[in-house]
């Protein structure tokens, strides 16, 4: 061991030591304790901590409990070593029971059993084990205090040994008619104890023993127990055992007749304790000094300390049943609050799932409208797509696939149909027929695909002459149709002839290649035939058939009486069939 004068080379070392033999050497501890104290302004944060627990420690061993609890506290809550904190709050535990402030000591006892599972330094676990235990006890919850007793057994932290849950078992069970002074666990719980080098829980269940001796009516017993262990517990200096130990003699000495001894003994137990606690063990005294004044014939001291006993045995009862009291009342308000928390977290929980809904109604809500929408998008588009194929479909029909006019049946229902309206309103049409001289021949000489181009370009050069009301369809192979409305048969001859000219003055090709056509034509006029179209269509044919009989090129007009040759051509000679090299101009294009 250091020198006082010497600074201590290792104090966390030094307080680890001193930690570890408070009980078992306190006498050494003390001197430890006093050392570290002149060292005191050389400790670190954490040591500082270490020497205010040991001295508050030290503190409740003296059993000042009030003065210890606050310094406790403070290591608890502002240590900042969890270990220390909670081996602080276990020894709370023991001095707001032994100043009764039991709700309190309820209050904390809930919080370290909740606290337990997470309680990972092993010495910090066994003192909460011990003192959760003892506090159990003092409920007289004696089945949880005898499950944290053997808590402690089943893991015994590194050094510790199984003393102090044995001892704490037999405390537990120690009123109980299974617990005698012969039963093996009460000699096994003070070997164990013995062996681990615990003077002060060697004694305090030597002093359980006496007091089953008693119970037993063996005082001889008792009295030679109590002879053999008094000098240990006084050199321990640990108060609580002190007072025990000659209360117990007392009632041994009494129970023996040694009367003036008994007094002795038991107004020595008087000395160490304080006259206003309420204790069984001052209960316990009061009793002994009451029967033996009474023995005495001392009927007024007996009847004082019969009050006094009175007195301390309703206190002490009153006391049971405060903890009792305390105990319900503390885990009544637990029960309360954790039914409060519950509560809380299930219309928590509720609520959670209400905005899960409500958010989730809106999502299905928005899926709604978006399938809506793609719904009405997809029949729109396929409205649209139906609606495109049947007018494609409806203008095929209608129109010729070549040239784009309208094919013979259209035309001939739209004539007929314009036809009648023309007639309602009284006005008057032309109906011409082109078609193209020898095309047979273009066919033959320069092949289908010029014959095609020719009869496109036929095409675009007659529409160059119509007006947006006139109708115009291919009647068949090149042969044209064209019925022009609002039209007198003087203008339809006009327009029949200048469709006529265009066509033989336009040279027309496939772009390799040119080649110049005649067409001939012929006309049927409602003024001459009337509105009916069969007939319109069979004279305007005739007229046609004579302007081809005529020598082409050149346009016949149905006169009603006979026809009247409009024009032909007189630029150049009239068109001959295939074999005539002048009847038919054709150059190559360069
Ligand atoms: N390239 C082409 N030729 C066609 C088409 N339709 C009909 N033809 C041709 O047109 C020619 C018509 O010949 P014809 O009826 O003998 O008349 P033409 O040769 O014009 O003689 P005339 O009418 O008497 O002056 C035939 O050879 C048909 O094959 C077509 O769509 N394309």
């Amino acid at each position: 061991m250091p020198r006082a004068s010497a600074a201590i080379p290792d104090p966390a070392a030094f307080l680890a030591q001193a930690d570890r033999i408070r009980t078992s050497d306190h006498p050494r501890f003390m001197r430890m304790l006093a050392q570290i104290h002149r060292d005191a302004p050389r400790l670190g944060p954490a040591e500082q901590w270490h020497l205010r627990y040991l001295d508050a420690w030290q503190t409740g061993y003296q059993g000042d409990y009030t003065k210890a609890d606050p310094k406790l506290r403070a290591i608890a809550e502002h240590s900042g070593n969890p270990a220390l904190a909670a081996r602080a709050s276990a020894l709370r535990l023991i001095g707001l029971g032994f100043t009764r402030r039991y709700e309190e000591t309820f209050v904390l006892a809930d919080r370290l059993a909740a606290e337990l599972p997470h309680i990972k330094d092993p010495l910090a676990r066994f003192q909460v084990l011990i003192n959760l235990s003892q506090a159990m006890l003092l409920a007289d919850k004696r089945d949880l205090a005898l499950k944290y007793a053997r808590m402690i057994e089943d893991k015994p932290p590194p050094g510790e040994t199984l003393c102090p849950s044995r001892m704490l078992q037999i405390t537990i069970q120690y009123d109980s008619p299974r617990l005698s002074s012969s039963s093996p666990e009460f000699h096994r719980a003070i070997e164990t104890c013995r062996a681990a080098g615990q003077p002060v829980y060697v004694n305090a269940l030597r002093l359980v023993m006496v007091d089953t001796y008693l119970r037993e009516k063996q005082p001889t017993k008792a009295l030679a127990l109590l002879d053999r262990i008094e000098p240990e517990i006084r050199s321990s200096a640990y108060y609580e055992q002190m007072e025990s130990a000659a209360e117990l003699r007392a009632q041994a000495l009494l129970a023996l007749g040694r009367l003036a001894e008994a007094r002795t003994a038991a107004l020595a137990a008087l000395s160490l304790s304080d006259p206003n606690e309420i204790s069984e063990a001052l209960k316990a005294v009061y009793e002994v000094l009451y029967k033996i004044e009474k023995k005495l014939g001392n009927a007024t001291a007996a009847l004082s300390y019969f009050e006094r006993y009175a007195a301390q045995d309703k206190g002490y009862l009153d006391d049971v049943s405060a903890r009792a009291l305390a105990y319900q009342t503390v885990q009544q308000h637990l029960l309360t609050e954790k039914l409060e928390t519950e509560k809380l977290s299930r219309q928590n929980a509720m609520l959670r799932l209400q905005r899960a809904l409500d958010a989730k109604a809106v999502e299905t809500g928005r899926l709604y409208i978006l399938m809506l929408l793609l719904i009405v998008a997809f029949i729109a588009s396929w409205l649209y797509r139906l609606k495109r194929s049947q007018m494609r479909f409806k203008r095929l029909s209608q129109h010729d696939g070549l040239t784009g006019i309208f094919n013979h049946q259209h035309f001939i229902g739209e004539a007929a149909r314009v036809l009648q309206a023309l007639k309602k309103k009284k006005e008057q049409a032309c109906l011409i027929s082109i078609d193209l001289d020898y095309f047979k021949q273009v066919n033959d000489t320069h092949g289908h695909a010029m014959g095609d181009a020719v009869l496109k370009q036929t095409v675009a050069i007659c529409k160059q002459e119509l007006r947006p009301a006139d109708l115009f369809g291919r009647l068949g192979g090149e042969e044209f149709g064209i019925l022009l409305t609002g039209c007198s048969r003087h203008q339809g001859l006009d327009i029949a002839n200048r469709i006529r000219i265009a066509i033989d003055a336009t040279p027309m090709g496939d772009g390799d290649r040119v080649i110049t056509i005649s067409a001939s034509v012929g006309l049927a006029s409602t003024e001459v035939s009337g509105h009916d179209l069969q007939r319109l269509c069979m004279e305007a044919d005739a007229a046609l058939y004579r302007a081809k009989g005529a020598g082409r090129n050149r346009v016949v007009a149905h006169a009603g009486t006979g026809d009247l040759f409009v024009t032909e051509d007189a630029s150049r000679p009239a068109p001959t069939r295939q074999g005539d090299a002048t009847a038919l101009y054709v150059a190559e294009s360069e």
